[in-house]
């Protein structure tokens, strides 16, 4: 389980989140998403430990990154919106570092990475090396990395930008999978019909803050709309026209 509780943080002279409170259970998957500069990526980069909080707390399944840094390290998988590959590396050699990275026998990853290797097209491209890849090819790489850890969060950051249509069901496929093992996934998209379909609720940031938690029948509720699709709440969001948008520090509705 991922808490995060008063995290105000950001950067040197900027703290962009202020107070922000919320939680991802055993097998939840949580879609974050809010408008440009809204402080998503900054609520990522807070988690996977690239920013440090000016305070409060962030806590995964008991532990936190100042206790143990490789405990907390290895609990998370990462699939950041850009894939950031090494150039020098080949495909097996990022499943081979990996592994070494989360202290899993290579022999072990080889075998998770299998059935990976399959599901994305890549089984016959292990010495090929990331300039030769596509960006989705890479983005398949990152994904692979990610899931063949198994972590106990899985930290995904628009993860529709750069993937075919048969990638991105073949994700949702894996991320439903990993939810059912009790994997948590925090997912941050602007694709909210597509997210819609398989989060099982969402945090809405404005402006560094927590306006509302909850499904989309509680975010309904919330902001009055009891009809809208999540894009049309969302497009109420960004024309302005919800109640108190910038006072709102009350976290609506949560699904414990
Ligand atoms: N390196 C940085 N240094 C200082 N301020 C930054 C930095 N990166 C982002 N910011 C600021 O932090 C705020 C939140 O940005 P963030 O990237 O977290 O938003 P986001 O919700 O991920 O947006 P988007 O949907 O556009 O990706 C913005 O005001 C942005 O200008």
């Amino acid at each position: 389980m991922l808490k995060v509780t008063n995290l105000t943080g950001g950067y040197l002279g900027n703290p962009v989140l202020k107070e922000v409170n919320f939680e991802i259970g055993d097998g939840e998957l949580v879609g974050l998403i809010g408008l440009n500069g809204a402080g998503k990526s900054t609520t990522i980069q807070e988690i996977i430990g690239l920013l440090t909080p000016y305070s409060g707390q962030i806590e995964l399944d008991g532990l936190t990154l100042q206790q143990n840094l490789e405990g907390y390290r290895q609990k998370i998988g990462f699939i950041p919106e850009t894939p950031s590959l090494y150039e020098e590396l080949t495909l097996r050699e990022h499943i081979e570092v990996t592994a070494l990275a989360y202290g899993i026998p290579i022999e072990v990853a080889m075998a998770r990475a299998q059935k990976l290797l399959e599901t994305f097209r890549l089984s016959d491209k292990l010495d090929w090396f990331p300039v030769n890849f596509s960006k989705g090819m890479k983005q398949k790489v990152m994904i692979i990395c990610a899931f063949l850890c198994e972590p106990s969060l899985y930290i995904v950051d628009e993860p529709f930008m750069g993937l075919d249509p048969l990638a991105i069901q073949d994700l949702i496929d894996l991320m439903l999978e990993m939810k059912k093992t009790g994997s948590s996934i925090l997912m941050s998209t602007h694709i909210l019909s597509t997210a819609e379909k398989f989060c099982d609720k969402f945090v809405v940031l404005h402006e560094g803050q927590v306006i509302a938690t909850g499904t989309v029948d509680e975010l309904r509720a919330k902001f009055g709309q009891p009809n809208a699709s999540l894009d049309e709440i969302y497009l109420s969001l960004t024309k302005g026209k919800l109640p108190n948008l910038t006072q709102s520090k009350e976290v609506g509705p949560t699904h414990e």
